[in-house]
């Protein structure tokens, strides 16, 4: 008997995001592509796969990580590096979460060092996620806080200073779930989760520029005036469109039939 697998709505809903996002932003003149990280974009390179050979064959995808970089040798795409095409057409990735402005907290995967990297290099940016990411405020229902990656000889004096300091007296380091001991990013890094209370996430731009401050910070999780676009897939099978239009963030929806 054939096994047959069913998607959970939010499967459903993160693969509709990923292929609403690549049939609109992956076009045929696209030749360098950034490919982003975590449990979404696996739905982005499907998508593009489906695209089929003879378009690929011309195309090189560029990774943000080693789940990325396996992603796109195991589906026979060209694999390229930053340093070699820094400018990228076109880079889609994952958020663990959305604001009304498009800033985004990225990071849950430990991945947002070099996905901000492709973010900045790429002529345009854009975010797939299911619905759960698509909320008012950073903050709302992702948690654990924003990721802060960090030279290891500096976490605890970078901890000190987030609970003294800029407000987050709950920040932690990430510690590994397999693994006695913290999280090592693809960057031989740590990373500190830091969750700010509301009045604070309201506005990201600042407190991103805080915590950049801090020595021995690498990066942080906050995409702030990045993403030129996000796609939700809803349960409805519907497709939230959030894009910026002139500096304005405008929101349209794409009904089951046209998705
Ligand atoms: O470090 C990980 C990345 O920023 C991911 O893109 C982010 O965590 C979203 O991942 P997912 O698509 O699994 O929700």
């Amino acid at each position: 008997m054939k096994a047959t697998t069913t998607l959970s709505a939010i499967e459903q809903s993160k693969r509709l995001a990923a292929y609403t996002a690549v049939d609109k932003h992956i076009l045929p003149e696209h030749k360098v592509i950034g490919i982003g990280s975590g449990s979404t974009v696996p739905y982005v390179v499907e998508r593009i796969v489906a695209q089929g050979r003879e378009l690929n064959k011309d195309r090189v995808f560029i990774p943000t990580g080693f789940q990325s970089k396996e992603l796109i040798v195991m589906s026979n795409l060209n694999l390229g590096d930053v340093d070699q095409f820094p400018t990228i057409d076109v880079t889609i990735d994952g958020a663990d979460e959305v604001d009304l402005d498009l800033n985004c907290i990225k990071g849950g995967g430990a991945c947002h060092l070099r996905e901000k990297v492709l973010a900045e290099a790429a002529n345009t940016f854009i975010v797939v996620a299911d619905y759960r990411k698509n909320a008012e405020y950073l903050g709302t229902n992702f948690t654990p806080g924003v990721p802060i990656e960090v030279v290891p000889f500096a976490y605890a004096q970078v901890l000190r200073k987030l609970h003294d300091v800029l407000g987050s007296p709950n920040a932690t380091l990430r510690m590994a779930k397999a693994k006695a001991g913290p999280v090592v990013t693809d960057n031989s890094n740590f990373v500190i989760d830091a969750p700010f209370p509301r009045e604070i996430m309201m506005d990201p731009s600042t407190i991103l520029a805080k915590i950049k401050m801090l020595t021995g910070v690498v990066e942080v999780g906050l995409f702030c005036n990045m993403a030129q676009a996000a796609y939700f897939g809803n349960e409805d099978g519907s497709v939230t469109v959030k894009r910026k239009v002139e500096s304005k963030v405008v929101e349209e929806s794409i009904l089951p039939s046209e998705s």
